[in-house]
């Protein structure tokens, strides 16, 4: 997509996250230039600790940088209050955990309703679930779904506002291979039927044969960013 007209959504230039810890100061970003754009689908791959979640949650607007500048589209997030963060995360983001964080006494509909309430463009929820080929399954309760059942409500859930771009932080870390092959292909349908800019951070480098690219983190820094010229089919992925 470099040298074409792909639109950028995220642009970071020499990005950096120092958390201080008093006697020591931990760098999990060192300088990370980088452009995201939209409707692609990125792997993010690394060791524990180079930084990945750091990255995801500062482009997310739920942590914010030390240095260097990122940017969504013209927005400034080093720039942007607590409030404007809110409203960035509120309009434009949606997240993925390795846990579902699912409201127990909720059912998937619901779970799925509180976030289409309060957005300003929704899906239809029964909508976001069929998405996630859940839709037989919106009156159960998350204690009544598997892991991975929770998970593609989880991924309704955040998409059910319409966001330009879907942060998933090890969405398959606790789920078996099936079952995480599963959540991967809700992650690529709405990517390729919704046009979501989509990021999942991994240990897994066969999901990276998913992505239009493959970035690598290691200690705070980008070591390789590859275009995935032959793309595959979740289903395709054995690990
Ligand atoms: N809130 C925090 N306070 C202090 N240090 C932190 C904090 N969050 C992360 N770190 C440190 O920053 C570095 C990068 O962490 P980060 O969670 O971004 O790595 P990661 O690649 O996502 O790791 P993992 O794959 O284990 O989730 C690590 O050394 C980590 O210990």
């Amino acid at each position: 997509m470099e040298g074409t007209d792909a639109e950028v959504v995220f642009e970071t230039r020499g990005l950096a996250k120092v958390y201080d810890m008093g006697e020591v100061q931990v760098h999990a970003l060192r300088g990370i230039d980088l452009e995201l754009y939209r409707s692609e689908l990125v792997v993010l791959l690394g060791a524990s600790g180079s930084g990945k979640s750091t990255l995801v949650n500062i482009l997310g607007g739920l942590d914010t940088a030390t240095d260097g500048e990122v940017f969504y589209r013209d927005r400034d997030l080093t720039k942007a209050s607590e409030r404007e963060l809110t409203d960035y995360r509120r309009h434009y983001v949606g997240f993925i955990f390795q846990f579902y964080n699912l409201i127990p006494s909720l059912t998937a509909l619901e779970n799925v309703e509180i976030v289409t309430e309060i957005a300003s463009d929704p899906m239809d929820p029964k909508e976001a679930l069929e998405l996630v080929k859940m839709g037989d399954r919106a009156d159960h309760f998350p204690s009544q779904l598997s892991g991975g059942e929770q998970q593609r409500v989880a991924i309704a859930r955040a998409i059910a506002k319409r966001p330009a771009v879907l942060l998933c932080d090890e969405p398959t870390g606790a789920l078996d291979s099936e079952t995480g092959v599963i959540v991967l292909e809700a992650l690529d349908r709405v990517n390729r039927e919704l046009g979501t800019t989509t990021v999942i951070i991994t240990h897994n480098v066969v999901q990276g044969d998913m992505a239009e690219r493959i970035i690598r983190l290691k200690d705070g820094q980008i070591t390789d960013i590859r275009r995935n010229e032959d793309k595959k089919a979740p289903r395709e992925l054995k690990w």
